[in-house]
């Protein structure tokens, strides 16, 4: 190794995903090894997305993150397991231009920095930690020259967050739960990418609550201890129910689709209540929220919309095609308008050219909306929903190759 002091620096994007059938439970809590397996949605990265900018050089004394500009710990074990997995299979590095060389045994000896950024709400309830992880694993990777195709690489990610081992891919994507008890079969594969089923559109109803009582981990964990409900689920129901819905996704089967995800977010909340303690995620928005798309469904030929709800109070709705999403998005904002003073700019953010297919530019169009009528007497409640995300299935992750787009001085290798 040369001994004049350089920096090497790699940036990535990784997309953040949604569950369609729940993982719920582990088998291995130490390895995450899940007690089923799992399939999810990746959310286009221009609207929820995790960037990591990870760096080495010889004059960093110690191992160092900073997540969303403040400096942020790594001696939590899932971190340290990912670093350890990753180190284990750097190899040399050779960069001409800046005159590095670096050989596999010394990357033991290097230490790295961190700095990730969220372009979402962190600990909110929109899967940072899945995005977070799988853009730590990707970067590492890269950055350690890493031959591990994204599948070997999820394994090392499903070590920081089980659910980061699914954003390791675009489009749907399944977690094979495995049967090694290293869990070496325990990954992500790709069912399809994001262009098999385009013209699905994705609504997220961020709904306004206060931090949730309990985390995924633990709450999982007690769920495996207490619910014989989870036991029946990971035996009888999932494994059917991800047949079933790998030939919907593959044949783009939109009412198969809507029936089994429904189901599933149903049913994984139905074993939060079979908890002992029982688990509460969703609140009576949410609530609410689902009896708007089941009434909605039920009046028309086949289901529109499909909701999908995760550890929180948020729903995911997956509309069938643009014009439903349309329709959606008006019922939606009929029936959960934003407070008065709130600026309609910021209430529904992402992509908002279905905002402007809907017709609604500002304040007065959402006062103007007529009332569902599927919906008898339908009431409207300010306030319940902060803001809507309206977003698309998305690509897997990328490097930045643009300098620019890097969160760490290429001199110092410290936050810029
Ligand atoms: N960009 C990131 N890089 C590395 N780790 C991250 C990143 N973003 C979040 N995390 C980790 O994930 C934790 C937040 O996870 P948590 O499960 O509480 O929330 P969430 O994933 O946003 O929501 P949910 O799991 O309810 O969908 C953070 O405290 C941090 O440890
Ligand atoms: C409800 C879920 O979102 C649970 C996600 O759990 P996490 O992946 O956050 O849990 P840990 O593996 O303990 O980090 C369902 C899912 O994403 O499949």
């Amino acid at each position: 190794m040369e001994e004049k002091t350089w920096v090497r620096m790699v940036t990535a994007q990784t997309p953040t995903n949604i569950a369609v059938i729940k993982y719920w439970g582990k088998r291995d809590e130490t390895l995450i090894l899940p007690v089923n397996d799992s399939i999810s949605v990746t959310l286009d990265p221009a609207h929820l997305c995790t960037t990591t900018t990870v760096a080495v050089s010889p004059s960093f004394d110690q191992d160092r993150m900073w997540l969303n500009g403040k400096e942020f710990s790594l001696s939590g074990g899932r971190y340290q397991n990912c670093l350890r997995e990753i180190r284990a299979r750097a190899c040399d590095v050779q960069d001409e231009e800046k005159g590095i060389k670096i050989a596999k045994k010394d990357w033991e000896k290097l230490n790295v920095h961190v700095a990730s950024y969220n372009n979402f709400p962190t600990a909110a309830g929109l899967a940072s930690s899945a995005a977070g992880f799988a853009c730590l694993v990707f970067a590492l990777a890269k950055l350690m020259n890493a031959k591990e195709d994204n599948s070997e690489l999820s394994a090392i990610a499903r070590q920081g967050s089980g659910s980061a081992c699914r954003s390791l891919f675009g489009g749907f994507v399944k977690w094979n739960m495995g049967k090694a008890e290293d869990g070496s079969d325990s990954l992500a594969v790709q069912l399809v990418d994001e262009k098999h089923w385009d013209e699905l559109v994705i609504i997220i109803a961020v709904v306004s609550s206060r931090q949730k009582e309990t985390s995924s981990t633990t709450g999982m964990r007690d769920s495996v201890e207490t619910s014989l409900l989870l036991e029946h689920r990971a035996k009888e129901v999932v494994p059917k129910r991800t047949k079933q819905m790998e030939e919907a996704i593959k044949n783009r089967d939109f009412g198969s689709f809507a029936q089994l995800a429904c189901a599933d977010s149903n049913q994984f909340h139905a074993v939060c209540l079979d908890t002992c303690p029982p688990i509460f995620y969703m609140n009576d928005t949410s609530h609410r929220i689902i009896s708007c798309v089941e009434k909605w469904n039920r009046s028309e030929e086949s289901p529109q919309v499909a909701y999908t709800f995760d550890a929180g109070p948020n729903a995911v709705l997956i509309a069938r095609n643009r014009k439903a999403a349309t329709q959606l998005l008006q019922k939606l904002l009929f029936c959960f308008p934003p407070n008065s003073d709130a600026d309609l700019n910021s209430y529904v953010i992402g992509d908002k050219s279905i905002l402007k297919d809907a017709g609604i530019e500002d304040m007065k169009d959402v006062e103007a909306l007529s009332p569902p009528p599927e919906i008898k007497n339908a009431e409207r409640s300010k306030g319940e929903v902060s803001y809507f995300i309206c977003t698309k299935p998305g690509r897997g992750p990328v490097l930045l190759s643009d300098e620019s787009q890097a969160l760490l001085h290429p001199e110092t290798g410290l936050p810029k």
